[in-house]
């Protein structure tokens, strides 16, 4: 909370991931939705049912986005979006392709014989005709992804480091801000450099500036 207070002003739309809600539960989204929209993201991956009614607790909550893993397959893809739009404020759906902290050598060893490229394509491609409104995935992959799939299809991009910011962390395929913003991100996700900024809302603010507004 007080991140939170700290950012007034210098960011308008915030994640809530895994390590907030599993330490302060479905409160850590109503505190961050009364004073701009959610990305609550918990990466749902299970069977249909159960990430159906995960998706309407989410949206519930006051969740803007909500994503889950397009790996999880068509049926599970179509139950997310079904159960999206039956509530009276569907969230913007989003499936996660290959995650950020995907090497060429780490990926091989989960996805033989594809390159994270043809992988991310394949997925966003599933995610599309199972009727959600775009992907998550790495800057390295956003090109190609915003002109195979055209610029109705949002693409929400984590794995961004500032050039002044020292260090990757465990994210392998990073960009700046701004690279991100060039190659078609709609959205992208800013952690440690700022949370863990000395000075968080200066890191916000330089980064909005960044990406031109
Ligand atoms: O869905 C995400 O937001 C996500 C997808 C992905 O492929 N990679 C990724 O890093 N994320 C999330 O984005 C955030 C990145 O944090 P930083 O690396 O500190 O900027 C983390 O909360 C991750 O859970």
């Amino acid at each position: 909370m007080r991140l939170r207070d700290t950012l007034a002003g210098a960011a308008s739309f915030y994640k809530v991931g895994k390590e907030l809600f599993t330490a302060a539960g479905p409160r850590a989204v109503s505190e961050f939705a009364s004073v701009g929209r959610v990305f609550l993201d918990l990466k749902f991956h299970d069977i249909p049912a159960t990430v159906a009614g995960a998706v309407r607790a989410s949206a519930g909550l006051g969740a803007s986005i909500v994503d889950v893993h397009a790996s999880g397959g068509r049926p599970m893809l179509e139950a997310a979006v079904r159960a999206a739009w039956s509530t009276p404020a569907p969230p913007l759906l989003l499936g996660v392709t290959v995650l950020t902290h995907f090497d060429r050598e780490s990926a091989a060893e989960v996805y033989p014989g594809i390159s994270i490229a043809d992988q991310v394509l394949n997925l966003a491609r599933l995610t599309r005709v199972a009727g959600l409104g775009g992907v998550v995935a790495s800057a390295s992959e956003a090109k190609k992804l915003r002109s195979t799939f055209g610029d109705d299809f949002v693409l929400l991009v984590p794995g961004v480091r500032p050039r002044w910011a020292a260090e990757a962390h465990d994210q392998r395929r990073v960009a700046t801000p701004g690279e991100a913003a060039r190659r078609g991100a709609n959205y992208i996700v800013v952690g440690r450099a700022i949370t863990r900024h000395a000075d968080p809302r200066t890191a916000a603010l330089r980064i909005v500036e960044e990406i031109g507004g």
